[in-house]
């Protein structure tokens, strides 16, 4: 499990190392890492090093330290030292044999910046980390502009200088990084929206810190997939349909239903052994092994099911209209594994979950059911899917790219998916994916995470032969061929 590390975090996992005495070798780790970064993805030319006054640029002395060890041609300019450690690793440079230059702000110095940027093959940004506050400041804003405009690649040090950590929001015009070394852990601002776009392409190193210290204080978890591949159940050989979990779907209204067909669908491709559309409209029979049932009164049916004929997990909302909250406090009161999406997610229904259900907006329902604008819920996606599994209960599973699921255990990011899956439909067959895992004897947390991550994965495989043309129905396609992938039970 990799970590997501706020600001704060990292304040209080640099306090623990130094308290340790290990600071100094993590930052060792650091600027190491980020010269084996650059070695390997531009092992020529001339590399220009910007050191700001932080441990960022601490680090930044510590990489030019060991390309120079490598053979590498290294020119340093930079800003006025704060940090002890930025002081002796500067020395240390010094000592190597390696000369800095300092990082001018008035026009002559931004001259002779971008004399040196364009001279270089290759830059690394090690101006601000962490520790940055925005906005960014007029005399940096000018050398980042000049970075900016130079054209040249640029390999960022634990995240893009000028942006804020802790946000997916962009404030002015940060550092366009082509690569960024993540330190200790991953942050918001490199796994969500704009601030993510800015990162490049991101390589996490952990400084071979004692197991465990980055994580205690992280604010999620990125679990890797073979973590998530151990949440699937293998089946017995002589597993039969009654085994592999009955699903209900309720969903449908008339002009909306291909929603509930389309989770009906993602049920069947994610193994459910049963899967019934329960429907107030015509439902299309998309695959004839779906079961199809339609209700002129839905919620007579539903007040009617006795509990030894009720499934083993339910799907309810999509497509479902306006009768939505008041089906699923039905559903609810059976505390029956339940996934809730699409018109069942509303801001009545707060405080109505139970252990058992999942709640799966995107971005927009999230801003519905918090009352706060879908900007706010953009920002800090994290922050967003922990409140609402505070005010509603069960497991939340923020959608997006990536998605974030919370539970009372704690908070996780799932791998993303394919940008061809931002199209209709997509959340209507997540909904049946995550409904037949739980039916599969799944918890709810496990579920959500493992369910995302087929989804996604199967995102990836069916949007590399359609691409931007993806359709959900390709996505369900591949639902099958992604569970094998991810387990690699082929
Ligand atoms: N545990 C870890 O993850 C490790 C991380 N490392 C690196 O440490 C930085 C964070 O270092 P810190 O000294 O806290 O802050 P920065 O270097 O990012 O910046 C401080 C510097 O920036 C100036 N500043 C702040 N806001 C602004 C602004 N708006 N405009 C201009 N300048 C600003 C401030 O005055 C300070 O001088 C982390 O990112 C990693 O790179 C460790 O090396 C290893 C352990």
């Amino acid at each position: 499990m990799d970590p997501v590390l706020t600001p704060a975090g990292v304040r209080a996992l640099d306090a623990r190392l130094e308290g340790a005495g290990l600071l100094e070798l993590a930052m060792e780790a650091a600027g190491r890492a980020v010269a084996d970064t650059v070695q390997a993805a531009y092992p020529a030319g001339r590399v220009l090093l910007l050191a700001g006054s932080g441990a960022n640029g601490a680090d930044a002395y510590v990489a030019a330290r060991h390309l120079h060890a490598l053979g590498r041609e290294v020119e340093v300019r930079a800003l006025g030292v704060r940090h002890p450690l930025a002081r002796k690793n500067r020395l240390r440079l010094r000592a190597a044999g390696v000369q800095t230059t300092p990082l001018g702000t008035s026009p002559a110095g931004l001259a002779a910046l971008r004399r040196s940027l364009g001279a270089a093959d290759v830059v690394v940004d090690g101006l601000l980390g962490t520790g940055f506050r925005p906005p960014l400041r007029p005399a940096l804003a000018g050398v980042v502009a000049a970075m900016n405009a130079a054209g040249r690649p640029v390999i960022a040090v634990d995240l893009p200088s000028g942006l804020d950590a802790g946000t997916a929001e962009v404030n002015g015009d940060p550092v366009r990084a082509d690569l960024t070394v993540a330190l200790c852990g991953w942050k918001t601002a490199l796994l969500f929206g704009p601030a993510a776009h800015l990162a490049g392409q991101v390589r996490l190193d952990g400084l071979r810190l004692p197991p465990g210290w980055a994580l205690e204080g992280a604010d999620a978890g990125a679990p890797a997939d073979a973590e998530v591949a151990a949440l699937l159940p293998v089946r017995a050989a002589d597993a039969h349909k009654g085994t592999a979990g009955r699903v209900w779907i309720v969903g449908g209204h008339p002009g909306t239903v291909g929603a509930p067909a389309l989770a009906g669908v993602g049920a069947l491709r994610t193994g459910a052994g049963l899967v019934t559309v329960h429907s107030a409209a015509e439902v299309p029979l998309v695959m004839p092994e779906l079961m199809v049932r339609r209700h002129a009164d839905l919620a007579g049916f539903l007040d009617h099911v006795a509990p030894e004929d009720r499934p083993d997990a339910v799907a309810l909302g999509m497509g479902l209209g306006p009768d939505a909250p008041a089906l699923a406090r039905q559903v609810l009161a059976w505390e029956i594994p339940t996934v809730l999406d699409a018109d069942a997610l509303q801001p009545e229904l707060a405080g109505a979950g139970h252990g058992g259900c999942v709640w799966t907006p995107h971005p927009g329902e999230a801003a519905r059911l918090l009352g706060a604008p879908t900007p706010e819920v953009a920002r800090d996606p994290i922050a967003a899917a922990r409140a609402l599994q505070v005010r509603y209960g069960g497991v939340v599973v923020l959608k997006g790219g990536p998605s974030v699921v919370a539970s009372a255990g704690g908070v996780q990011v799932a791998r993303p998916g394919h940008p061809g899956m931002a199209s209709a439909g997509m959340g209507d067959t997540l909904s049946g994916v995550i409904a037949a895992l739980l039916g599969q004897g799944l918890g709810a947390a496990g579920a959500a995470l493992a369910g995302v991550t087929l989804h996604a994965r199967a995102g990836q495989l069916a949007g590399a032969a359609h691409g931007y043309g993806l359709s959900a129905t390709d996505v369900g396609a591949q639902l099958g061929a992604a569970w094998l992938d991810l387990t690699g039970r082929r």
